[in-house]
């Protein structure tokens, strides 16, 4: 009980303590747990946990997890604040050093994506942009990368990345993980070993690098990073917590140091897509021909129209391509979809 009246006050858990104190500048508060874990809450949402120094790391690794990037996608965020609550309350044990983050607390308790600006396109230095300038959601990117980097440095252990996110369509395919782009890397099959685990069984590779909180960990702390799509977006209280079963267990298990189990059927066998085009809003009187009901990953012949301007008209060509994330309603230069296809 101390543990949790250090960390969060009156607050019954660490979700409850996030949204209420979601627009506070709070203090670094630590604490430490009856088996010797350190935590220190560094600040609203960010929970830096190191075990004790005598326990044994035995898949010799750090990890960060982070979920509500997004303010909505609210089903990461309650995986996470329940596997916390796991370890305040003595179930198990830490083996690794372990970031945890709520992304946007404020969009959290508006229950929307964002507040000003989507938070997820201001890694890798984005947030530095004059267009940005005083926004909180710069500030927060800012703060979230310089807590990565800070991480990073005091645990040189091999780092992995897991930001974990829900979807606004439907999704042919329930799960899948996003491989940020670096140059001359292949995804480890430890890495697809996890995702099968998590039951994500597939994974799409970028073709370039980008602003992303995934793209940022690995490019510039050399994480192996994923964002990680666990099903359809929902308000909190609204997600059957059974379908996030998976991905809980495999951080579970990654947060105990256990080895990693054998691959069990039906998630065995990972489908890997490349990106090949990612859509923009050009501004010039852009036209996305893409219908707003239309699911992740259905797939268009060659010959059909996806977008229009004044100058262009993008026509897939030669072999089907599909369509991941279609949302025409960004600002001018952001991302309206990516154009995929099977690697
Ligand atoms: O469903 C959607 O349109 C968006 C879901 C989401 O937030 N996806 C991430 C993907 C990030 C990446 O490309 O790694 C995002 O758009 O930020
Ligand atoms: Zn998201």
């Amino acid at each position: 009980m101390a543990a949790y009246q250090d960390l969060f006050k009156y607050s019954s858990d660490w979700l409850v303590h996030t949204l209420a104190n979601a627009t506070t500048d709070l203090p670094e508060v630590k604490t430490t747990l009856p088996d010797g874990t350190r935590i220190s809450r560094k600040a609203v949402g960010v929970l830096h946990i190191t075990p004790p120094s005598n326990r044994k790391n035995p898949n010799q690794e750090a990890l960060i997890i982070s979920a509500g990037i997004h303010g909505n996608e609210t089903a990461p965020i309650e995986v996470l604040n329940a596997l916390l609550s796991e370890l305040l309350n003595g179930e198990w044990q830490l083996a690794c050093p372990l970031l945890l983050i709520l992304g946007n607390p404020p969009a959290m308790v508006a229950g929307d994506r964002f507040m000003e600006v989507n938070l997820n396109r201001l890694f890798n230095g984005a947030h530095g942009k004059s267009e940005y300038d005083g926004l909180p959601e710069a500030a927060r990117a800012q703060f979230l990368e310089e807590a990565c980097r800070q991480f990073a440095m005091a645990h040189p252990q091999a780092l992995s990345h897991y930001d974990l996110h829900t979807a606004i369509r439907p999704s042919r395919r329930e799960k899948f993980a996003l491989y940020p782009f670096v140059e001359g890397r292949q995804v480890p099959e430890e890495q697809c070993d996890f995702l099968l685990e998590a039951e994500v069984e597939t994974l799409l590779l970028q073709h370039r690098e980008g602003t992303t909180f995934s793209s940022f960990s690995s490019s510039l702390l050399g994480a192996e990073s994923f964002t990680v799509e666990l099903g359809k977006v929902k308000p909190f209280g609204m997600n059957d917590l059974a379908r996030f079963e998976g991905i809980k267990k495999a951080l579970r298990r990654r947060f105990c140091g256990e080895p990693r189990p054998s691959k069990q059927p039906p998630f065995d066998h990972l489908t890997v897509f490349e990106v090949v085009y990612e859509i923009l809003n050009t501004g010039k009187n852009f036209r996305f021909h893409v219908p707003d009901d239309v699911a992740n990953f259905t797939e268009y012949p060659p010959g059909t129209v996806i977008w229009e301007d004044d100058d262009t008209c993008y026509r897939v060509e030669l072999s089907p391509q599909a369509i991941v994330f279609p949302n025409p309603d960004v600002p001018v230069g952001q991302r309206v979809g990516l154009l995929i296809r099977p690697r």
